[in-house]
């Protein structure tokens, strides 16, 4: 079974078990639940589902348009029943990274407006603690004139390094969705408390978000490599 595979297997999970009528429904970003919109889609059809379905990025509304699902927007739908959404890793304690397609503000933003944030990854993204597998740091969100001194503030923090993301078909800076830089966070190790992290960062004046996510996480569920689908849940 390919990593594709293991990602469609728990994204088809995720979407039959918490997907039901009339329900207001969080569509995350990446190329997980591209699958997870996908399956969505032929529920609609099938059973003929009532779904209104808001984004966390500008990929996620073309997804929804391209599969003719209702858009529903917060100014409207404030209130989410169920988002589904990838991450980069998810540990021990459920805590996330989220951010590696650098749409991690609009995700933290629906995902702390929803009754649950089910997660979906392929087996590398389970670890034990954050940093195992994953080892693009932790993504910031940031105001572009305070890039430099947030980059200083972090490093004189907790050591390691912030790198700039540069972007890959476009030369320069990574510009996300909301008009901002991303800065990735590589951490010295892995004892951190990333609730207190994620605090002492966000207090960063320039700082929008953090791809870190604290006790947001309701349940993951992993594709394995045999094809079978592995589940945790939050305490
Ligand atoms: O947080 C994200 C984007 O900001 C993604 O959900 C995360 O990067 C996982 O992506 P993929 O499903 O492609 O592995």
């Amino acid at each position: 079974m390919t990593l594709e595979q293991a990602k469609q297997v728990a994204a088809y999970r995720a979407v039959d078990e918490f997907v039901t009528n009339n329900c207001i429904f969080g569509v995350g970003s990446g190329s997980t639940v591209v699958y997870a919109v996908q399956r969505l889609a032929e529920r609609v059809d099938v059973e003929n589902l009532k779904v209104t379905c808001v984004p966390t990025s500008f990929q996620a509304k073309q997804l929804i348009h391209k599969y003719n699902l209702t858009l529903g927007e917060l100014d409207t739908h404030p209130n989410i029943d169920v988002t589904i959404d990838g991450a980069d890793e998810v540990d021990s304690k459920m805590n996330l990274i989220k951010g590696g397609g650098g749409c991690l503000l609009q995700e933290k933003i629906i995902a702390s407006c929803s009754k649950k944030l089910i997660v979906i990854a392929d087996y590398t993204k389970d670890s034990v603690t954050l940093g195992d597998h994953y080892k693009k740091g932790i993504p910031v969100e940031v105001i572009p004139m305070a890039y430099v001194p947030i980059k200083n503030k972090i490093t004189t923090l907790f050591g390691g390094d912030v790198k700039l993301r540069n972007a890959i078909a476009k030369a320069g800076p990574v510009v996300t969705d909301n008009g901002n830089f991303i800065l990735d966070w590589l951490f010295p190790n892995n004892s951190f408390d990333w609730e207190e992290v994620n605090t002492i960062i966000k207090l960063i004046p320039g700082v929008v978000e953090t791809g870190l996510f604290i006790n947001m996480c309701h349940k993951a569920y992993f594709g394995q490599p045999e094809g079978t689908v592995s589940e945790r849940c939050a305490l």
